[in-house]
């Protein structure tokens, strides 16, 4: 039980659903990502993911390709998302984590020392999108032992695949909710409520859903039959449109204070 798995208990006895952002760490800059965690947690998230960032991020639309860009310019990787987590730490922060990234960088990085920094930052989970099915034995085995959740993607044409994918998942099972890449949506996939119940059918986990969510209304809705609702591109592009307010002493608190306040009214 880590500190995610509380999380989720605590949310669920004030039956309530998990707020779940993610950003890129280091766009535009590493201090201002640790400034923008504790305002998102200020706003009411309750588990954010830790985007690393990547050079040929398949999975992603045009907003988070452009802040990994970003990102990339500070030579942002797995280690200054970790060093991130850990100033957002001293910044007060106590929401979990959630390390998101491609699986290029974890094996640049070498598994040992991967899960080593996994387990001394206490990153409470990870997203690995494009985890080939034939490692993720033994990264299951070595988030287990580091005490992480390696938390499954299931997508709306996983059909027979679910009671595989969701099995012996830990952390939560997250519902894709559309084909394709991220990006705000203003319609999802047909029968994706239908697809949600179809997993809570195979597991006793949390399950959220991300993918295209962008409004409080999508956020209320999901909230209705999910005990999590991931939202990224619509809160990332809320970051690239003041980054020039960032960027200025003069009006750097006003840009943070757009963050807080877009965030707050997703889940107002
Ligand atoms: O950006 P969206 O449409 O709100 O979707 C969440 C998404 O950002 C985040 O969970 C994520 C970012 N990149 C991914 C790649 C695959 C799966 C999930 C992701």
């Amino acid at each position: 039980m880590n500190l995610m798995d509380q999380t989720f208990e605590v949310l669920k006895s004030q039956n309530r659903t998990a707020l779940i952002p993610f950003l890129t760490v280091g766009d535009p800059d590493i201090e201002t990502t640790v400034e923008i965690i504790v305002q998102l947690e200020a706003a009411g998230a309750d588990i954010l993911e830790l985007g690393v960032p990547y050079s040929d991020p398949l999975a992603d639309g045009p907003v988070i390709q452009r802040a990994s860009q970003r990102a990339l310019k500070h030579g942002v990787n797995i280690r200054t998302c970790m060093e991130t987590a850990v100033k957002a730490r001293e910044s007060g922060v106590q929401m979990p984590f959630i390390l998101f990234t491609y699986f290029n960088p974890v094996l640049q990085m070498g598994l040992d020392l991967f899960f080593k920094e996994v387990q001394t930052h206490e990153i409470s989970g990870l997203i690995i999108p494009d985890l080939p099915v034939e490692e993720s034995g033994e990264i299951r085995r070595r988030a287990d032992e580091a005490g992480v959740s390696l938390i499954p993607l299931v997508a709306p044409t996983s059909n027979e695949r679910i009671e595989k994918i969701v099995s012996n998942a830990s952390g939560f099972v997250y519902c894709v909710s559309s084909l394709g890449v991220t990006g705000e949506r203003s319609t999802f996939h047909q029968g994706v409520e239908e697809f949600i119940q179809t997993v809570k059918k195979y597991t006793n986990i949390p399950v959220a859903v991300g993918f295209g969510i962008s409004t409080h209304e999508q956020v209320a809705h999901f909230s209705q039959i999910c005990d999590g609702v991931v939202v990224g591109s619509a809160i990332v592009r809320e970051i690239e449109s003041v980054i020039p307010l960032l960027n200025d002493a003069n009006t750097r608190q006003e840009g943070l204070l757009q963050i807080r306040k877009f965030v707050a009214q997703l889940k107002a």
